[in-house]
């Protein structure tokens, strides 16, 4: 999915003359703390919109779209989980459920816990995992939604170096293959080195380099 930013304004946080998001590429959202990442990928999914200029997805303008059905296709992955009481089971599916979908079996939650690497029974208690088990959890919960474009917002910013790339490296290559985009906030300059194909950074809520990676 290809995203378009037209002479986009939100508040005094980002101000984005024009921006092109390819649909092909990872995308790697970079810049200093506070410059307006998160703002950027909330625009992305229509959980904001800006005061003027406009967001489109494949050409498509947001204004004009269901937003309901928009972020379930464009689904993002906030910073901090969301974890709740109960079991890996139901945590798993409460993604599914509000999207309007059947629950996940089994063997698919066993398959995407895989690819985060968390090695837990579905019965277990959600609450008992520490913050990257947590985080680990919640990014098996999208990746169960299977989304159009996946918005990442600090993705491995709770794991270990190795752990946050053997992850990415299998949620990259199992989106690859299935045609589907993947945009993610980074601080973590390993993740953008390996992985990153497309770099936008911000500064200061202005786009100050967007462009393919050389390598
Ligand atoms: N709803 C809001 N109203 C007013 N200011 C906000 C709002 N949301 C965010 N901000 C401010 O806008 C700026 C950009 O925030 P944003 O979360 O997009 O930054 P970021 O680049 O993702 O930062 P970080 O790397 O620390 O997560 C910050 O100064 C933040 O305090």
């Amino acid at each position: 999915m290809e995203f378009r930013l037209e002479n986009v304004k939100y508040k005094q946080i980002l101000d984005i003359e024009n921006l092109k998001i390819p649909g092909d590429k990872v995308v790697c959202i970079i810049g200093k703390s506070g410059s307006g990442k998160t703002t950027l990928m909330k625009l992305l999914n229509g959980m904001i919109s800006p005061d003027s200029g406009e967001v489109y997805a494949d050409g498509d303008a947001l204004s004009k779209m269901d937003l309901v059905q928009l972020r379930r296709e464009v689904t993002m992955l906030q910073q901090t989980p969301s974890i709740f009481d109960g079991t890996i089971r139901e945590n798993l599916n409460i993604g599914r459920k509000y999207a309007g979908a059947d629950p996940a079996t089994d063997e698919e939650m066993k398959r995407s816990l895989e690819v985060v690497r968390l090695n837990k029974s579905l019965d277990d208690d959600a609450d008992d995992l520490s913050g990257g088990e947590k985080q680990r959890l919640a990014f098996a919960r999208v990746l169960l939604l299977s989304p159009k474009a996946l918005l990442l917002d600090e993705p491995t910013s709770a794991l270990d170096e190795d752990t946050a790339h053997d992850i990415m490296h299998d949620v990259l290559a199992k989106f690859r293959e299935n045609g589907q985009s993947v945009i993610m906030v980074t601080h973590a300059q390993a993740i953008v080195d390996a992985f990153g194909e497309y770099v936008v950074k911000l500064e200061a809520g202005k786009v100050v380099q967007a462009g393919g990676v050389n390598r």
